[in-house]
């Protein structure tokens, strides 16, 4: 056990194995104990399984409900947690398996409070169902950031925003030096978490080091995922494309802008180029946090917000942080054919500003021959001051304006007639869903297919922040909204029913942080969009970015 002392230096100081003990035998939960610093605002409950009195997470709650600090925005207080959770509703007994939300909960070290949403260290939550019955937990990725962090109590590697401060000029030359071979990049892999066709559940975030494989049991940090390949560069897509076949993604070349397309195949550690993509504007590669692929292309976006060479070295964040807006340099979508690595298409579309795909497909005239691709994204009215907005001291500042930038489904038409241009559009009208839209998905039976449903976050007004779930219906060009006052949802996540054969024949899974600084796992009913099941949290949870659904085995 970790003596008061080490304790009353908080988490930080104190391994992982002094804090915990913990053992899991199926349902029948054991104790999940935690031995840390003892403090009137942290809650002893009983855990619901075992009967155990456990003390578990609980935010500042001082600091919540006042609209002064959402527990949203508030790091988790201890590193791991797990227990049986109270079911209000029903789970539906076909729902076997294991959500994984990733995100980024934790957003101090020691004194020292991160600047943006993006910066903080990975936190996994995950929700085990099974027979109506729902195990809950989280626990922090031990990445060799987090742990740095924690052993010196200060910042070791760049962060989205931080920079670790340097002693001395020498220190800052070796820093910088680190910088190009990829030392001081951070591998906190807090942005999603995918499982492989071979069944390795894998945490990204937008360095290649920040690969790291995780057991979804157990959420232990089992290790890096190493590219075996040698295709080197230092950064990725974060959002990969992963079916049981294959994994997907893009390689920004900041040296000759432009962008490797790679494939791997499950049960290797090695991707191959599919082909490459030179850039048509701008000094560097456009942001690629995701792209969206159909049956037979991968979609290459090249966005006007760019990355900037410049900005990567500055230790002092700028207003775009490590990207730069070049609207003269113009917005492209390219299509390059996966099977032979020809770019078929490459059309100059508006200018954009996009974080998440939603989903793409081909259009094909009555003798079978694909005339165009349809690509829908979150798009964000080519506006960046998104990226201002999920700064923290923003995020936790919210005083009931509305502030929150509007965002819509965009819809990019490209012509593969040979035409140079390409439209952007909204699939349907934004009031739809308060003009609110990012953190999307849909049923991946439907990646790369024509299909009709995505579910998002949309948004009531006034907010700073996307704080409803929504439904959008392609066809009818209609939302349906969930909305709870107050409340962050995270990223709603559909499952489908085993067996379905309607696209929305499933649930959709999202994690909600309340005003007064609870926090819950919902459900609502892929078609109908209403709640069927809620299971509150034994303490209040911070926002977290994407999940992945493991299914039982
Ligand atoms: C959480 C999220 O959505 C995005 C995270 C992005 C990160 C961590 C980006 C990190 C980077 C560096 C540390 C330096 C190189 C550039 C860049 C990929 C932006
Ligand atoms: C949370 C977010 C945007 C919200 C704006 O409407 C973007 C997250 C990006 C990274 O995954
Ligand atoms: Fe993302």
């Amino acid at each position: 056990m970790a003596s008061l002392a080490s304790a009353a230096r908080g988490c930080y100081n104190m391994p992982v194995s002094d804090k915990y003990e913990h053992k899991r035998q199926g349902f029948s939960l054991s104790k999940v104990i935690f031995a840390g610093k003892r403090d009137p605002r942290d809650s002893v409950i009983t855990n619901v399984a075992t009967k155990m009195p456990s003390i578990v997470p609980s935010p500042e709650k001082d600091d919540v409900g006042a609209g002064r600090n959402h527990v949203a925005w508030t790091s988790v207080r201890q590193e791991r947690w797990e227990g049986e959770l109270l079911v209000q509703g029903e789970i539906p007994l076909w729902l076997k398996g294991t959500y994984l939300r990733n995100g980024p909960g934790l957003w101090h070290i020691g004194d020292y409070n991160f600047r943006h949403l993006f910066d903080g260290y990975a936190t996994l939550v995950k929700l085990y169902f099974e027979n109506g019955r729902l195990v809950a937990g989280h626990r922090q990725i031990e990445s060799e950031a987090y742990k740095a962090a924690k052993k010196n109590n200060k910042l070791c590697f760049r962060e989205f925003s931080e920079v670790p401060k340097q002693e001395n000029f020498l220190a800052y030359i070796g820093e910088i030096a680190n910088l190009f071979s990829g030392a001081s990049l951070t591998d906190n892999a807090n942005t999603g978490v995918v499982k492989l066709g071979d069944g390795r559940v894998v945490c990204l975030t937008e360095t290649q080091k920040g690969s790291i494989i995780i057991d979804p049991e157990t959420l232990d940090t089992l290790g890096k995922f190493e590219y075996s390949d040698s295709l080197g560069g230092l950064i990725h897509s974060a959002h990969p494309i992963v079916t049981d076949n294959e994994f997907l993604t893009l390689l920004p070349d900041l040296l000759k802008p432009g962008y490797l397309v790679v494939r791997m195949e499950p049960g290797s550690n090695e991707r191959k180029v599919i082909g490459r993509v030179d850039c048509r504007g701008g000094p560097a590669p456009g942001w690629v946090h995701s792209f969206p692929v159909t049956e037979n292309y991968v979609i290459v976006p090249e966005m006007p917000l760019r990355y900037c060479a410049k900005n990567l070295l500055k230790a002092e964040p700028t207003p775009l942080y490590k990207f730069e807006w070049h609207p003269h340099s113009k917005g492209f979508m390219h299509v390059m054919c996966k099977a032979s690595g020809k770019i078929v298409a490459s059309v100059e579309v508006p200018l954009y500003v996009t974080f998440h795909f939603i989903n793409a497909y081909e259009e094909r005239d009555e003798e079978g021959r694909v005339t165009s691709i349809i690509a829908d994204c979150c798009e964000h009215n080519a506006d960046t001051t998104i990226l201002e907005k999920l700064r923290l001291q923003n995020l936790r500042a919210f005083m009931g304006m509305d502030v929150l930038p509007d965002a819509k489904v965009g819809r990019f038409i490209i012509p593969l007639d040979g035409s140079p241009c390409g439209k952007l559009e909204a699939a349907l009208d934004p009031d739809e869903h308060g003009r609110g839209m990012d953190m999307c998905s849909i049923n991946p039976a439907y990646l790369g297919k024509k299909y009709r449903y995505a579910y998002a976050c949309g948004a009531q007004r006034p907010c700073n922040f996307p704080n409803t779930l929504t439904k959008i219906d392609l066809v009818e060009k209609k939302a349906k909204n969930w909305y709870d006052e107050g409340a962050v949802p995270s990223e709603p996540l559909f499952v489908a029913r085993p067996g379905a054969t309607e696209e929305d024949d499933g649930v959709v899974i999202s994690m909600i942080s309340e005003k007064n600084g609870d926090g819950y796992a919902l459900l609502l009913d892929g078609s109908t969009f209403e709640e069927i099941a809620r299971a509150k949290f034994p303490y209040g949870l911070p926002y977290g970015l994407h999940g992945c659904w493991v299914p039982k085995k």
